[in-house]
């Protein structure tokens, strides 16, 4: 049933990813025309992108990979669609800021072509009416929250607090490969050829992205894969004394909202059963949708055009946004997951998002949920 838009302003208020969402952040694709593969990319990507390594990106430079314009003004229409579609949910819409052109940056130790604010659920984690920015592990989006700082103050006016993690320098000895050679992979196809410059006795830094967490009211699951993510769950625990962090210990390379995504208190959508292991015991009771399989024939075909490095995996799609406890927004090439969805009485509003796997995100991902109803909830006794 279509809700009026609230009257802004809100305050800033979003505790988990399931009640009825009132405002929402939703990136946006403009100057999206290259992947710039330097290390810290082809080190977080790496889970996707080694096997594709080798053809499409030099293994030794640093290298923009340029993408075409099409897929580009294709994903803004999709954007676009979602954008309708929440409106009509009666969800206030904000957007970043838009890039004006192809930024490229410099830090004293590196360089990068700037990630534009896409997936703007990455960069920052709202814990109730607190926005925390994290600390970016891709160089190419250090200072992508720059073009959400209009929302935030916006938020901070209206009473919120604003907190950041400390920005890490992101040198060549900054990132942990652990998570990849604990597996036994060879990661120099990745580290070799890194140019970034060094500074001496810093080592491993605080290193984190805000979709390591997954948010169930007075409770964060936040995955830790190596000893960046080790860094900043302490900070977490130490900045945020009223929440409870659980330590999802390695459930993924890094983000995991195409793993586990809670639909509402007590069922939850889960890739396979082999993830159920890593949640906290009293979620190993919920209730669990499967993610039923993709069909590749949903989806486009890329062969023409000579663009086919998938930065996300085939699970993208299980990525969907909850716009409260019984409606949720789905990528509408995944019919066998509405119906799931659909036979467990929920709504689905289905939108289109066709290039899911080239630009590292689906809805969730896309949003980043500032005002929701619930509160710090225990969900979990
Ligand atoms: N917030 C996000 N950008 N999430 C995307 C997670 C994608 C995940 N690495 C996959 O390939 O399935």
């Amino acid at each position: 049933m279509p809700q009026p838009a609230p009257t802004s302003p809100l305050a800033l208020n979003s505790f988990d990813e399931f009640t009825r969402l009132d405002e929402v952040l939703l990136g946006r694709a403009e100057h999206y025309d290259a992947h710039h593969t330097d290390t810290s990319w082809r080190l977080f990507f790496y889970d996707n992108v080694a096997p594709v390594l080798g053809q499409h990106t030099s293994p030794s430079g640093e290298e923009l990979l340029p993408i075409p314009t099409q897929l580009v003004d294709e994903l803004n229409e999709d954007i676009a669609g979602l954008a309708d579609a929440l409106t009509e949910c009666g969800v206030k819409v904000l957007r970043p800021a838009a890039p004006g052109k192809d930024i490229d940056i410099r830090s004293p130790h590196w360089d990068a072509r700037a990630t534009p604010p896409l997936n703007v659920r990455d960069q920052t984690i709202i814990l109730g009416n607190t926005i925390v920015e994290t600390a970016p592990h891709v160089r190419a989006r250090i200072f992508e929250n720059d073009l959400l700082k209009p929302a935030f103050y916006r938020y901070y006016q209206h009473g919120a607090n604003w907190l950041s993690m400390p920005r890490p320098a992101l040198t060549r000895d900054s990132l942990d490969t652990a998570y990849f050679t604990h597996q036994n992979q060879d990661v120099r196809r990745a580290t070799d050829g890194e140019s970034a410059g060094a500074i001496e006795g810093l080592g491993l830094e605080m290193v984190f992205d805000g979709a390591q967490c997954m948010r169930l009211g007075r409770d964060v699951l936040v995955n830790v894969a190596n000893h960046n993510h080790e860094l900043a769950l302490r900070w977490l625990r130490d900045n945020i004394r009223d929440l409870r962090f659980h330590r999802l210990d390695a459930m993924a390379d890094n983000h995991i909202d195409s793993v586990l995504v809670p639909l509402r208190p007590g069922l939850m959508l889960l890739r396979s059963p082999a993830y159920l292991k890593y949640l906290p015991k009293a979620m190993q009771s919920w209730d669990v949708i499967y993610a039923p399989d993709t069909d590749d024939s949903n989806f486009p075909d890329y062969s023409d055009l000579g663009f086919v490095i998938p930065i996300g995996s085939r699970y993208m799609d299980i990525n969907l946004l909850s716009i409260d406890e019984n409606t949720v927004v789905v990528n509408s090439l995944y019919p066998e997951l509405i119906e799931v969805l659909e036979r467990r009485g929920f709504t689905v509003v289905p939108v289109r998002h066709r290039h899911r796997r080239l630009f590292g995100g689906g809805f969730h991902c896309f949003t980043l949920d500032t005002v929701r109803r619930g509160g710090p909830e225990d969900y979990l006794s």
